[in-house]
């Protein structure tokens, strides 16, 4: 089968009208589908429908006419496809909400990055679980919503087990600037995105601490070896651990202060609370409830991620920043590698 034989969807749903809800509503305008777009709060739906603009969160970003809105979940349930862009302790949450409604065989795309603080699960297992009649996909990879909202080159992952379905979806959200490439690695895609978010965190500490260049680099590259620990042991292949859901996003995360979890990452650095920072945002940084789950998930599966445990000890057990990375260096040499 060729590009020109797949049919695209034609009507996009999408669930969370946060900034990366509706920065993917705008690239399925744009890949030229229908779209329409649900948020939970009729007050944010008629402000974004009077202002076309979600000003709270994807300020500057205009909104065309052509966007749908809507508080109904009834009316992303008639779409051809689906994506699930609320946050990932919410997802399960949502699939509940939206399973009634729902025809079988609809795919559903889940877009957040995390790990569910209750279960463990990551986000596919949480709503094939709830959504037993729908194809589960995975989108991740390197996209600042903000970027991808304005049109700006970017290439995510796409992985989904029935790759007919898949070349669908890539056809129904793939356009000159949004590129998605296909793969048939559900888990792989999904620990990259999800663990990623706790070591930008990390990689914030850092920067706040003022520990260098050096000592980011070799974070994320210790990191990526956490990741792909997890990975392995999760079941996921490799090449999508050093793909776009990867290293990709690991590296995009880790080098900037767009990213929420950089950003939370420094204040803390810098010596401010988690209580005081969380206190001044309304945004999400997944990394600090994944940072709490990620310890449980790595035990169970009798995986190493010091970085990792470092960092929950941080944020959720109050342990002091600076005697924390004196502990993390003075671990005994180890071979490369293993
Ligand atoms: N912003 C970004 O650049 C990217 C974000 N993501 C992921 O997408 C997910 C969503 O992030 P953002 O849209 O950026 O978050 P955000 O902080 O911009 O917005 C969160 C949205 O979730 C909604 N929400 C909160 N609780 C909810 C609930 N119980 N049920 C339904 N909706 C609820 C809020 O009303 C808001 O619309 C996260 O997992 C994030 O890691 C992934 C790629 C890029
Ligand atoms: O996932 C993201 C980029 O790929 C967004 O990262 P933050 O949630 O840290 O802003």
């Amino acid at each position: 089968m060729t590009a020109a034989d797949v049919v695209p969807f034609a009507r996009v749903g999408v669930i969370g009208a946060g900034a990366w809800g509706t920065a993917i509503a705008l690239a399925a305008l744009r890949a030229g589908r229908e779209t329409v777009l649900w948020a939970r709060n009729p007050d944010a739906v008629e402000a974004m429908r009077r202002e076309r603009e979600n000003t709270r969160y994807l300020p500057g970003v205009p909104l065309p006419p052509t966007l749908d809105l809507t508080t109904d979940l009834g009316e992303i349930a008639k779409a051809d496809a689906i994506m699930l862009v609320t946050p990932a302790q919410h997802l399960r949450t949502a699939c509940a909400k939206l399973q009634p409604s729902l025809r079988p065989g609809t795919p559903v795309v889940l877009c957040a990055k995390g790990i569910e603080l209750s279960t463990g699960c990551l986000m596919s297992e949480a709503a094939e679980a709830s959504l037993p009649a729908s194809p589960v996909g995975v989108l991740s990879g390197p996209t600042f919503a903000v970027e991808v909202a304005k049109g700006l080159p970017t290439a995510v992952t796409l992985a989904i087990r029935d790759q007919e379905l898949g070349s669908r979806i890539v056809e129904t959200l793939g356009s000159r600037s949004f590129r998605p490439y296909l793969s048939d690695d559900v888990m792989g895609a999904q620990v990259g995105g999800a663990v990623k978010n706790v070591l930008a965190i990390a990689c914030g500490i850092i920067l706040g601490r003022r520990l260098g260049d050096n000592a980011r680099a070799a974070l994320i590259t210790r990191g990526l070896a956490e990741i792909s620990r997890l990975g392995l042991a999760l079941g996921a292949r490799p090449e999508t651990l050093m793909g776009l859901s990867g290293l990709g996003d690991l590296t995009l995360t880790c080098t900037s202060l767009q990213s929420r979890n950089t950003s939370l990452g420094t204040a803390l650095g810098e010596g401010r609370t988690l209580s005081e920072i969380m206190g001044e945002r309304h945004s999400v940084a997944e990394g600090v409830h994944t940072s709490a789950a990620l310890g449980e998930l790595a035990r169970r599966h009798g995986v190493e991620m010091p970085i990792c445990r470092a960092v929950d000890a941080i944020l959720n057990r109050n342990a002091d920043i600076d005697e924390t990375i004196a502990s993390l260096m003075a671990r005994p040499f180890r071979i490369e590698g293993r």
